[in-house]
């Protein structure tokens, strides 16, 4: 069994931006810039807030936080990416979600200038990735790619089941092992909570991508022989933070496993960074 070890792989990645961005800071005159917002006072977002402004420092990049109280209005969010996507010094802004009750999120997001959407949430990144054109792709799902890269698994030909069906991850994970570029060609599958025999499903998959939002929901029945699994589940438990993956119960089954925590969510907080920077890139072209 391979232990998909993320946040190694993570590690590797932001070592190599950290010369990325040192060389062309030089050419630049300057640092890239992300701009987070961050509404409210929810403690996981808190966390998520700081360990991405802790990568930027750590990779070059210039973090701007603007931390908003939960009754701010809808106007003054939407002024701020007013203001932010104006602004030379700012590449990439990201909106922390979820928003607190009573702010539309895809309101704000479909302000954001899509050329500085390094979360991949703006509809035209959306579809841009839709139509395999070049844009911003979400993190998770791009970090999920990335991992089974420098893992060297490929998925051409393969069978892979996603379950969850979310703008944010299953959806553009779908998009992304269907085809990106040279990598993926898999044959994919998006199942969800109305998906009948879902045991029966996932257990023919090659690639097995959990992104439920459920503890420990993909059982040892559930997973084939051999299988790749990549597990996006971030559940925080009385007994800590668990998996979508019943960890145990399957290591012994799988090729391949991703763990919680130290997989797919360090190489999300490193795709940002790539994102980032590649943001930075076309600013200054
Ligand atoms: N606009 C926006 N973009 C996001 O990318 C975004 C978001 N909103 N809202 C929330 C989700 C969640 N997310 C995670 C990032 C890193 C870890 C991560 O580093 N997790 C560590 C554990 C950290 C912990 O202790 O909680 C790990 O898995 O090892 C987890 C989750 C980004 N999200």
């Amino acid at each position: 069994m391979i232990l998909l070890d993320g946040k190694a792989t993570a590690a590797a990645i932001r070592s190599e931006l950290k010369e990325t961005v040192a060389a062309k800071e030089t050419l630049y005159g300057r640092k890239p810039g992300l701009a987070v917002i961050l509404v409210g006072e929810d403690p996981a977002s808190q966390v998520y807030v700081r360990n991405k402004e802790r990568a930027c420092e750590n990779a070059g990049i210039e973090s701007l936080a603007y931390r908003l109280p939960a009754d701010v209005t809808q106007k003054d969010v939407e002024d701020l990416i007013r203001e932010l996507n104006t602004r030379d010094d700012v590449d990439g802004i990201l909106l922390q979600l979820p928003l607190p009750k009573g702010l539309d999120s895809q309101t704000c997001l479909d302000l954001i200038d899509p050329e500085k959407d390094v979360d991949g949430f703006h509809p035209v990144n959306v579809g841009r990735l839709a139509l395999g054109l070049p844009g911003y792709a979400p993190c998770t799902p791009a970090g999920v790619i990335e991992l089974l890269k420098r893992h060297e698994i490929t998925t051409s030909g393969k069978r892979a089941v996603i379950i969850g069906r979310s703008n944010i991850v299953g959806k553009p994970m779908a998009m992304m092992l269907w085809g990106y570029g040279d990598f993926a060609n898999a044959t994919v599958t998006v199942a969800h909570s109305r998906t009948p025999n879902l045991k029966e499903l996932c257990a023919e998959a090659d690639i097995l991508v959990a992104a439920i939002g459920r503890p420990h929901f993909v059982t040892a029945d559930m997973v084939k022989e051999g299988a790749v699994v990549i597990d996006v589940g971030i559940n925080r438990t009385d007994n800590g933070l668990a998996g979508d993956c019943d960890f145990d119960a399957i290591k012994d089954k799988v090729s391949a496993i991703t763990p919680v925590p130290g997989g797919v969510g360090p190489m999300t907080i490193a795709m940002l960074l790539v994102n980032t920077i590649q943001a930075y890139e076309r600013h200054n072209a």
